[in-house]
């Protein structure tokens, strides 16, 4: 068998009193999407930054095809790989954007960086076009883009990398609904083309429908519930599955009735 993706076991992170992440293992398979939904404070930041390597975890393992990322990297080599092998988009472009370049200059930064000897110009071309942006976008600044504009370059910008896995963490949460769809739509098609991994960081359980294979619940640090997403959406076996289910305002929705779950399911943990 060959080895995964992505392999996390027993992944663990406490911050002073907080066990932030708690024995979290999950897999994702070659061009797979997986979520990880949760409220907020429940370890999916935590998480994923570790997978990402922006933080330590105090144990456990993070492999990517086999090969291990959990110890520091031996130098600037080794980082650069790292980050070839797992890019991030964070839900704000803008302040993961430098205000003062424009958007053929991000792209020609992180080519010459990460793939060097590279003509730029015909791959930036592919690239803009690759999310939906036209050539005109090139010397465009982030001020002068949309919301949705400049998540498409920060997405732009992390597969100029040409990376195995893209971590997402609530990388649509601060778009309208309508453009948050077109993002989606072209993460899906992106996916489609390039067999690239997903993992969803997400408190959308919209998002998580739409766009993943898999999915995990954490709840506290600790994942509660995991999964195909069509069956655990469609028969949560947690109470507190259920109850982030029932969260999602619509028709009819009664915000008393979560109050109360939320209360029992607490009550029923500690015992009161
Ligand atoms: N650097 C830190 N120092 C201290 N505590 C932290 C730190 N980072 C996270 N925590 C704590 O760890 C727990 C998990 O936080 P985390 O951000 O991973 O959750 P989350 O599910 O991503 O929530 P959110 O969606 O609000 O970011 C929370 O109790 C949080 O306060």
């Amino acid at each position: 068998m060959p080895d995964p993706l992505l392999e996390v076991r027993g992944l663990c992170r406490t911050f002073g009193e907080v066990r932030a992440v708690d024995e979290v293992s999950f897999t994702l398979p070659d061009g797979g999407s997986l979520g990880i939904v949760g409220e907020s404070g429940s370890g999916k930041t935590t998480t994923a930054r570790i997978v990402v390597g922006l933080d330590r975890a105090d144990a456990g393992s993070v492999r990517v095809r086999g090969q291990d990322r959990t110890a520091q990297p031996g130098g600037r080599a080794e980082r650069l790989a790292r980050a070839r092998q797992i890019q991030m988009v964070f839900q704000d472009p803008y302040l993961s954007l430098d205000p003062r370049t424009s958007v053929e200059a991000v792209l020609r930064e992180t080519l010459k960086l990460h793939r060097p000897g590279t003509d730029p110009a015909p791959r930036i071309r592919k690239l803009l076009d690759q999310v939906g942006l036209g050539t005109r976008a090139a010397d465009a600044l982030p001020r002068e883009l949309s919301g949705g504009q400049r998540q498409r370059v920060a997405i732009a910008r992390a597969l100029a990398v040409e990376p195995a896995i893209l971590v997402l963490d609530e990388a649509v949460a601060a778009l309208d609904v309508s453009v948050q769809a077109q993002i989606l739509n072209l993460l899906a098609d992106i996916r489609a083309e390039t067999r690239i991994g997903y993992l969803f960081i997400t408190h959308d359980l919209g998002v998580v429908r739409c766009v993943t294979d898999d999915v995990i619940v954490m709840r506290r640090g600790r994942i509660v519930e995991s999964g195909r997403t069509a069956d655990v959406l469609a028969l949560p076996n947690h109470a507190y599955t259920r109850l982030l289910m029932d969260s999602v305002p619509r028709p009819g929705w009664d915000p008393h009735a979560i109050g109360a779950a939320r209360r029992a399911l607490q009550a029923s943990e500690t015992g009161t």
